[in-house]
């Protein structure tokens, strides 16, 4: 991969911090010759032998990734700079903050408003699915708000994102098929449907305002999750469509083949709104008229 050798401060004036990831601080940032406004992720290098800062492979990972996806639901990377202690991607600014502070201001959103957002989550992770991509760290700190003003939004963040195709290698690498003892050939490889789990898990949050499997502790947690110990509480779902229930249900599946897709997502009537009575009069009205 091509980085630029000029220094990144030649081309950009850093600004405010508008987040942090692994490893990285991200910052507001402006092309001095356009004036037009990015974000700049910084990433730590990993020095000699020490723990801190990322691995050169998956900084490069990342910026594969990034560069293999054009989506309007997801982050666009513009340039790479690479220095002595860090790696700086540009990418595409998106102002609005995160959708989590979003919903902690709203407490919960109407169905219509997580529904909107819950689609736009979806084509964007079709574009990933499409492309053997698994984010892998879907959550709403990681989904930003285009600006304040708008509901548009974008996910972020590639630090653990793969793409299947390793996975597929790495099967290859079993061996020969036949001598396969069964619990080797069952292991459930990372998959596309691991993703499908978090926007279960987001759209549950959306819509209630509350995590479904959070736990007083990690190891709680873990458990009700293998456990599938969720429920709609009265409380918080009274107002909750059956639809919106079922379309969470589906998602919740501990068999990742039985669990939805994307496509299955974006079909399911809580998000693509069965064509209303006047609509379809509508269309046959201009068939007539044609
Ligand atoms: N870990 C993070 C965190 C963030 C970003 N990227 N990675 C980001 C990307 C583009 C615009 C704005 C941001 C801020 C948060």
């Amino acid at each position: 991969s091509v980085f630029k050798l000029e220094s990144f401060e030649d081309n950009y004036e850093a600004g405010d911090d508008i987040g942090s990831g692994h490893f990285a601080v991200v910052r507001r940032c402006t092309h001095r010759k356009t004036g037009q406004a990015f974000a700049a992720k910084f990433i730590r290098k990993r020095r000699g032998g020490g723990r801190k800062g990322a691995k050169m492979e998956e900084i490069v990972k990342e910026i594969n990734i990034l560069r293999c996806i054009d989506h309007p639901n997801v982050i666009s990377l513009h340039e790479v700079y690479d220095t002595k202690m860090e790696v700086i991607l540009v990418l595409e600014l998106v102002s609005g903050g995160e959708l989590f502070e979003y919903i902690s201001e709203k407490e919960a959103l109407s169905e219509e408003e997580a529904s909107s957002f819950i689609k736009q989550i979806l084509e964007g992770v079709k574009h990933l699915h499409d492309n053997k991509i698994v984010h892998l760290d879907l959550k709403p700190e990681n989904i930003m708000l285009l600006n304040h003003n708008s509901t548009n939004i974008k996910l972020i963040d590639f630090g653990l994102a793969r793409r299947l195709t390793d996975q597929e290698d790495m099967r290859a690498m079993m061996g020969t098929a036949e001598f396969i003892a069964p619990e080797v050939v069952s292991y459930e490889p990372l998959s596309l449907a691991t993703d499908m789990w978090s926007i279960g898990v987001i759209t549950y949050i959306l819509l209630s305002g509350s995590s479904p499997f959070l736990g007083d502790s990690q190891q709680e947690t873990y458990h009700n999750i293998t456990a599938l110990n969720y429920e709609f509480d009265h409380d918080l779902f009274h107002n909750t469509s059956e639809l919106a229930q079922d379309f969470i249900d589906k998602l919740f599946i501990r068999n990742p083949r039985k669990r939805s897709t994307v496509h299955d997502c974006l079909n399911h009537p809580w998000i693509k709104p069965v064509e209303d009575k006047e609509a379809i009069a509508r269309r046959s009205a201009m068939i007539n008229i044609d």
